[in-house]
C-alpha cells in the first residue's frame, strides 16, 4: 500500500519538520493529508457496521505524561470490535500468565484472513496467534470464571484501560448476534481440537460483546498510551497491567496486529498496532504515546486506510519507528 509518507520522510530528513514539541501541529497535518483520501470500503458482512457515515475521521495522539493531542472526529464512538484482542489478550496475559496463553493460543502470524477456517485446519487446530479471530476466541475462554464472570472482568479490565466504563452498542451486537455464524463454527471447530474447554456458544457471545463496546478514537489513543506507559494508565494514574505484560503484547501486535497485512505494517510504520473492522486502529509507540484513529473505509485485509496513512505520517513525523531510532544509538557511546 502507498501511504503516501515520502514528501514526509525527505522533509523530516532534511530538518524542514521538526518532531516532538509540535505534536498539535503534526496531528493537524496527519488528519489534513490523510482526509483527502476516499479508496476502501466500510465493513458490510456485520449489518450495523455498513451503516455507518464513511466521511467520518478522528486522530488523538496521547503522550505517556497524559499530553493529549486530537483532530477531526475524536470523539465520535465507534465499537472497538478486533482492538478489544489486544486488551484482552493483555488482561489474560496478566491473569494466567504468558506461558499458559502463549501455549494454548500461539503467537505467530496466519498469513491469512482474520476469520479463516482453513488457518485452523492448516495448523492442526492450532489457533496461531491471539488477534484473529480463533485465537481471539479462544483467549476469551481462557478468562477465569463464569460467562457472566469473564464478561464482567473484560468489560472492567477494557474499560480500565480507557480509563471510564465503556458502553455496549446494543445494536451492533444484536446485529452481530444475527451474522456471526462463522464465528460460531470456528468457535466449535476449535472445541473439537481441545482449544475451547467451555460451552463455544457462550465463548463467542462473550467475544461478540467485547466486539461491541463503544470507544472513541481518544479512548484507543489513551488505552495505547497505557501499553506505552508500561501498563499504567496515564490519564487515570492506576495500574492495569504489569510491564512485562505489555512487553508481550506490543511482540503479538507488531506480528500479528493487521492481520495478513502486519508485515507491510511493520515495514512502513515500524510500530505495534491493532485494527478493528469498524475503522478504529491503535498504534503504541512504546514508552512514548498512544495513537488512536477512527475511519470507517477499509482496505481488502479489513484495516482502515486513513488510520494507516494518519499514522504513518505521525510515525515519520514525531521520529516514532522503533527500527529508525536505532540507527542514531550508538551503543557504548564515545569512540571506539
Ligand atoms: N476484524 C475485526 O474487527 C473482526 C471483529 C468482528 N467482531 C468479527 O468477529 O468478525
Amino acid at each position: 500500500m502507498n501511504l503516501d509518507v515520502d514528501d514526509v520522510d525527505q522533509a523530516v530528513s532534511t530538518g524542514l519538520l521538526p518532531g516532538w514539541d509540535r505534536v498539535d501541529e503534526h496531528v493537524a497535518a496527519a488528519y489534513e493529508r490523510s482526509r483527502e483520501n476516499h479508496d476502501g470500503v466500510v465493513a458490510d458482512y456485520i449489518p450495523a457496521l455498513a451503516a455507518v457515515d464513511p466521511a467520518l475521521f478522528g486522530v488523538s495522539v496521547i503522550e505517556v505524561d497524559g499530553g493529549t493531542h486530537v483532530a477531526g472526529d475524536a470523539d465520535v464512538a465507534f465499537s472497538v470490535q478486533s482492538i478489544s484482542k489486544a486488551f484482552v489478550y493483555a488482561l489474560v496475559c496478566e491473569e494466567l500468565g504468558h506461558d499458559a496463553v502463549r501455549e494454548r493460543v500461539g503467537v505467530n502470524n496466519t498469513g491469512l484472513a482474520f476469520n479463516s477456517v482453513v488457518a485452523i485446519e492448516l495448523n492442526d487446530g492450532h489457533p496461531m496467534n491471539p488477534m484473529v479471530n480463533a485465537g481471539a476466541l479462544a483467549t476469551t475462554a481462557m478468562v477465569p470464571g463464569s460467562p457472566d464472570e469473564q464478561w464482567d472482568a473484560i468489560h472492567a479490565g477494557l474499560s480500565r484501560f480507557a480509563g471510564r466504563t465503556l458502553v455496549l452498542d446494543e445494536e451492533v451486537y444484536a446485529s452481530e448476534v444475527r451474522t456471526n455464524q462463522r464465528n460460531r463454527a470456528i468457535a466449535r471447530l476449535l472445541e473439537s481440537y481441545g482449544r475451547i474447554q467451555t460451552d463455544p456458544a457462550r465463548v463467542v457471545d462473550t467475544y461478540t460483546r467485547q466486539c461491541s463496546l463503544l470507544v472513541t478514537a481518544r479512548d484507543l489513543a489513551v488505552m495505547g498510551a497505557t501499553l506505552a506507559d508500561g501498563g499504567v494508565n496515564p490519564v487515570t494514574g492506576e495500574r492495569v497491567v504489569s510491564p512485562a505484560v505489555c512487553r508481550d503484547t506490543l511482540a503479538v501486535l507488531a506480528a500479528n496486529g493487521l492481520y495478513e497485512r502486519s508485515g507491510e505494517w511493520l515495514f512502513e510504520i515500524g510500530l505495534p498496532g491493532k485494527s478493528g473492522v469498524a475503522g478504529g486502529i491503535v498504534t503504541i509507540a512504546p514508552g512514548k504515546a498512544g495513537i488512536g484513529t477512527f475511519a470507517p473505509r477499509l482496505d481488502a485485509a479489513g484495516n482502515s486506510v486513513r488510520g494507516q496513512r494518519a499514522t504513518a505520517y505521525l510515525s515519520r513525523v514525531l521520529g516514532l519507528n522503533v527500527f529508525a531510532s536505532a540507527a542514531h544509538v550508538h551503543l557504548g557511546g564515545g569512540a571506539r
